[in-house]
């Protein structure tokens, strides 16, 4: 049994994008990242040019506009502060697994700044003592560490380590479950493949048992 009692298993929902001029506006002396779009406006334009291309043609003219607005979006994680997402916590004295699966992911390899997506599975035992997060929160934790330059195995490992530092609880699992654009439409083209990562923290950890549990959850969700 993992914790004390019986499992509490709650399956995900699709997680809430980030607002990164939101948390900005309540978090001015966080010292994250500024999205410069001018200058990423005329990065664009000098890649289009790169490539061989006409950036001044019909087509591409609002590209450079178009490419770093999007990027802004999907690197949003930079211009935050993900621990902010945890800060509140409920007065509820669960002690058992609370396990969100199948969170959707996006996020961009750092490597070729290809996309990689797929499903992320957070857990979490609580310390009894008050710091349950809201369900929403998991989500939008493992979002704002999602959209920024990544690899696989730091996401899934930022996620836990953001768990266990601000929630304190007696144990973490995060598995997150990917396909690599990088990996399916250039260089070694193999679609289709996914990778596993998996982080534990604390008695999911330590307790093979609990661990192995909380796995079965996640293999047998459907
Ligand atoms: N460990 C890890 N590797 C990743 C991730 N995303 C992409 N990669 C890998 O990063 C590696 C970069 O390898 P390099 O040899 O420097 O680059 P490359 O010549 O483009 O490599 P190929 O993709 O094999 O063509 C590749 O093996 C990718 O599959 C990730 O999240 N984690
Ligand atoms: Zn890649």
């Amino acid at each position: 049994m993992i914790g004390e009692g019986s499992d509490v298993t709650t399956n995900g929902s699709s997680p809430l994008e980030v607002d990164p001029f939101e948390v900005d506006a309540e978090r001015p002396e966080a010292g994250h990242a500024v999205f410069d779009q001018e200058r990423a406006e005329r990065a664009v334009r000098e890649f289009l040019l790169a490539c061989g291309e006409d950036p001044d043609r019909d087509g591409l003219r609002e590209t450079p506009a178009r490419v770093a607005r999007a990027y802004r979006e999907l690197f949003a994680g930079l211009y935050c502060d993900p621990d902010h997402v945890l800060d509140r916590t409920f007065d509820e004295s669960h002690e058992e697994l609370v396990l969100v699966t199948d969170i959707p992911i996006f996020s961009l390899c750092e490597h070729h700044l290809l996309p990689f997506h797929g499903v992320a599975h957070v857990g979490y035992i609580p310390n009894g003592q008050g710091k349950v997060t809201g369900l929403s929160k998991l989500a939008r934790l493992v979002d704002m560490y999602a959209k920024r330059p990544q690899v696989q195995e730091r996401l899934t490992s930022q996620v836990a380590d953001a768990l266990n530092r601000k929630l304190r609880p007696r144990g973490v699992i995060v598995v997150v479950e990917a396909e690599h654009l990088c990996m399916s439409m250039r260089g070694v083209r193999k679609p289709g493949s996914r990778t596993t990562t998996s982080a534990v923290r604390g008695l999911l950890q330590s307790s093979a048992s609990s661990r192995a549990e909380a796995l079965e959850l996640i293999k047998g969700r459907r």
